[in-house]
This record gives C-alpha cells, sequence and structure tokens, in this order.
C-alpha cells in the first residue's frame, strides 16, 4: 500500500492503492528468426568491415548507389530453378502488390540502369553495401539476412572489366590481410556450356536451368544431377561428355576436349593475360566446374573459395550480358559480384584476422557539483566544437563512478569542472593514461 509522499518528503498515513498495472504480455526480445541485431561490439566490426569495401570501391573510382530493400516481386521470378528464387521472401502488400525483400542487389541494378536510360554515360561503374533476405524454413537453422558488397560495371563487353573486378576484391583481401595462400578465385565461363549445349542441341532457353543444375554438381548427389540434366532432354550420352567436359583442369584439355578455341577459351587466356599484369596470377586458378547458381550469368564466371576447404564461397560474380534485356532493356553487356557479409567474418576469424575494436572517446566531463552542471555542458560543447569527442556525463555522480566509466568507455582524459576553478575560468585535466594532471583555460582545450 503506497502512502502519498509529501514535499518536505514525509509521509502521510493515508492508505492508496497502487494503480493496477495491467499485466503486460512480456515480448520476445530477440530479434526475428535468422536475423540479427547489431550492438556497439558487433556494429564496430560491421563499421569496419563495411569501411574496408567501401574504400576499395572508391580506390577504383566507383560511385556509390543504394535501392529499396523492398522491390516488386516480379523482379526476381526467374524460371530456372534457383535456390534464391525458391527462398524468395514475398508477399502481397495492403495494397495487394506483390512485393518481395531483395535476395540479391543486381536486379535492383539493372532496374535502376534501365530507369536511367541515356541519362547516364557507360560504362558506369557503381558499388552498394545492402542487406538482401531469403525466407528459409528454419530446419537448418541458416540466417534469413545478411549484407552483401557489390560492384558491378554496366557498358564494357571486354574481360579487361571482370579482370578488374577480381582485382578490387583481391585488394579488399589484403587490405585486410588475407593472403592467396588463405584464398582463391575459381574461373570459367559458361561459353563453355554454352557450346556444348548447342552441340547437343539443346533449346537456349533451357541454358540457364542447365547452369542451376551443374551449380549444384557439389551438393547434392551426381545421379540427381544426371536425373535432372535428364530431364533438360539432354541424351545420357551427352550428360557423360557434359560432366567429362566440366571435370578438366586445364585450359589447354578445355581447348583438345572442345576440338578448338571458341569464345570461352579466348576469354579466360584474355582473362589470365590481364591477371598477370593486374598482379593477381597467384590468387586465380581455372575450374571448368564453376558455374554459380544464378541463371543470369552468360560469360566469365568467378568464385573465391577457402583454400583450407572449411568454409562455404566467400563471394562470388561474372558477366550478365542479357539481364537488362530481360527486364526490357537495351542489350547493355554487364559484370559484377556479390561479397556477403558473414563467411569472411568466418574466415577472418580462422586465421586470427578479426581486429580489436573499442570504443574511444577522447573526454569524460563532469562537473564536481551539482550547481555545475551547465558549466560542464559549455566545456563540453567547447570541445566537440574543435571536433573531440566528449562523454558527458549527465547527473552528479560520486568521482569513483566516473573513473569506472571514464575506464568502460576508453576515455583519453578526465576533464574536470570544479567550483573554484571554474570562477577563473579554468578547468582540471586528467591524462588518464599517464596520470599527468593540469589546469588549463576551457578555450586552451585542444
Ligand atoms: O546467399 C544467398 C542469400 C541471400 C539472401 C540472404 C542470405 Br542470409 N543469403
Amino acid at each position: 500500500i503506497s502512502a502519498a509522499a509529501k514535499a518536505d518528503g514525509s509521509r502521510s498515513g493515508s492508505i492508496v492503492a497502487p494503480p493496477v498495472i495491467k499485466d503486460v504480455e512480456k515480448i520476445d526480445v530477440n530479434p526475428p528468426k535468422g536475423t540479427r541485431d547489431f550492438p556497439p561490439d558487433d556494429m564496430r566490426l560491421r563499421n569496419w568491415l563495411f569501411n574496408h569495401f567501401k574504400e576499395v570501391s572508391r580506390l577504383f573510382g566507383y560511385e556509390e548507389i543504394d535501392f529499396p530493400v523492398l522491390e516488386t516481386e516480379a523482379l526476381f521470378i526467374r524460371k530456372a530453378g534457383e535456390e534464391i528464387r525458391d527462398q524468395l521472401y514475398c508477399f502481397e502488400d495492403r495494397g495487394n502488390r506483390r512485393v518481395a525483400l531483395r535476395p540479391e542487389l543486381t536486379p535492383s541494378l539493372a532496374r535502376l540502369v534501365i530507369q536511367k536510360g541515356k541519362s547516364v554515360s557507360l560504362p558506369l561503374k557503381w558499388f552498394a553495401v545492402g542487406q538482401c533476405w531469403r525466407y528459409e524454413r528454419m530446419t537448418r537453422g541458416r540466417r534469413r539476412e545478411h549484407y552483401q558488397w557489390n560492384m558491378d560495371i554496366i557498358g564494357v563487353p571486354e574481360v579487361t572489366a571482370e579482370a578488374e573486378l577480381i582485382s578490387s576484391i583481391v585488394t579488399f583481401f589484403k587490405r585486410v590481410g588475407i593472403t592467396a595462400s588463405d584464398v582463391g578465385f575459381k574461373v570459367s565461363s559458361r561459353k563453355v556450356l554454352q557450346e556444348l549445349l548447342i552441340k547437343y542441341g539443346v533449346p537456349e532457353d533451357l541454358f540457364g536451368r542447365v547452369c542451376i543444375i551443374i551449380d549444384k554438381i557439389e551438393k547434392i548427389p551426381i545421379d540427381e544431377i544426371k536425373k535432372e540434366l535428364g530431364f533438360t532432354g539432354i541424351s545420357e550420352d551427352d550428360i557423360e561428355q557434359l560432366l567429362k567436359v566440366l571435370s578438366v583442369k586445364s585450359l589447354d584439355d578445355l581447348e583438345d576436349t572442345l576440338g578448338g578455341a571458341g569464345e570461352a577459351i579466348a576469354d579466360l587466356r584474355n582473362l589470365f593475360s590481364l591477371a598477370e599484369k593486374f598482379g593477381y596470377s597467384e590468387w586465380i586458378q581455372f575450374d571448368a566446374s564453376v558455374v554459380r547458381g544464378l541463371a543470369y550469368y552468360t560469360g566469365i564466371v568467378f568464385e573465391g573459395f577457402d583454400r583450407k576447404g572449411k568454409l562455404r564461397a566467400i563471394c562470388g560474380g561474372g558477366r550478365y550480358d542479357r539481364l537488362l534485356s530481360t527486364y526490357g532493356g537495351d542489350d547493355i553487356p554487364a559484370c559484377g559480384f556479390g561479397f556477403g557479409d558473414a563467411v569472411i567474418v568466418e574466415l577472418l576469424k580462422e586465421n586470427g584476422l578479426l581486429p580489436e575494436l573499442r570504443q574511444e572517446v577522447e573526454n569524460i566531463v563532469c562537473a564536481l557539483d551539482k550547481d555545475l552542471q551547465g558549466a560542464a555542458a559549455t566545456v563540453a560543447t567547447a570541445l566537440r566544437d574543435k571536433g573531440q569527442t566528449v562523454d558527458l556525463v549527465l547527473e552528479s555522480k560520486p568521482l569513483k563512478w566516473v573513473f569506472k566509466r571514464a575506464s568502460r568507455v576508453n576515455a583519453r582524459r578526465l576533464v574536470l569542472v570544479g567550483k573554484t576553478e571554474w570562477e577563473d575560468g579554468l578547468v582540471s585535466v586528467k591524462v588518464l593514461s599517464s596520470g599527468e594532471q593540469f589546469q588549463v583555460k576551457v578555450n586552451e582545450l585542444e
């Protein structure tokens, strides 16, 4: 039973029933299944990672873009049997529109390029870092969202574009301490498959679907692969021949198997020669089995992998010369890559390369008694106006508490506002690492 408290703090004897607090339903304070919060420690690592993504993109002269996380569902509806389609996070909005949380950034980029039309001059070199979504049954407990770094070149048909994109990823790896001994790129061209399927008489509109089946080669039993390929109408002999070609280990062997150097071989030889000039030859290897799991790739494809073979693909990309025209745009050549924020963190952890990131504050400013709270605010503002970071103690606290907080926020120095010094326009400063103490005029605080 609560007694009403009087102004002087005494309590009257009246008996007043407390207000009935209606039962508050205890909400689940965890984020939705498959999603993450980013409390300060995690946010510092995320910012560190994204800053490297963005610095590399700027180093290569790319411009940053962004688009809505929510897109029309139609942007992602492709009939090639991709996993990304099966797991589309789609729904009907209140306007009865079919919409989806984007599972990747490339379709939005294609939409924006078409929208811009002749108002932009090619080539475009654009980059984005954005959250992407999938709705996967939580049976496998995998995440439903991740952040992807994308760099794309629009309007360059030559393989120099793919060579530059791989160079940008190598630059990123080097910046964070990852070497060619830790990571490599498997490189191939879908033109290999295209040449074979034409030879086998497979209709062009099945090309994407065959690629998606082949991409599952290391994920499902080979008999399942053969069965699914059989459904596309490829004969058993041609399937055997196809799988044999996809297992060749060198460009020379590929040339022999294909019976001569077509576009695929020419592109790949050009890419490997450019890799030499960009200085990343030791990072890349030909691997005919790489096709990637997105239906729209049409040429060179590549994926970054950890040489210990412990992790899933780190990143991946390639040429997608037909994507814009499938959306009704012009036939503009394009290539790009996606680099997720999850596997790279596992790789950095594996290699002891995760950075130690702590909160850092230059000053913690504190009034030594409550009448000086205003003065402390003046000091904090003076420092902030000079670009100094300040954690201002906002309530009257014992010094012991202030020292504890200074240590927790990793403050470089303590600025105390005391009565006598303040009357002389001074504050006391204590450098916490050395213990050095001095008094200084507020406007001379550096
Ligand atoms: O890698 C495909 C993908 C797409 C969206 C979200 C997540 Br998690 N993963």
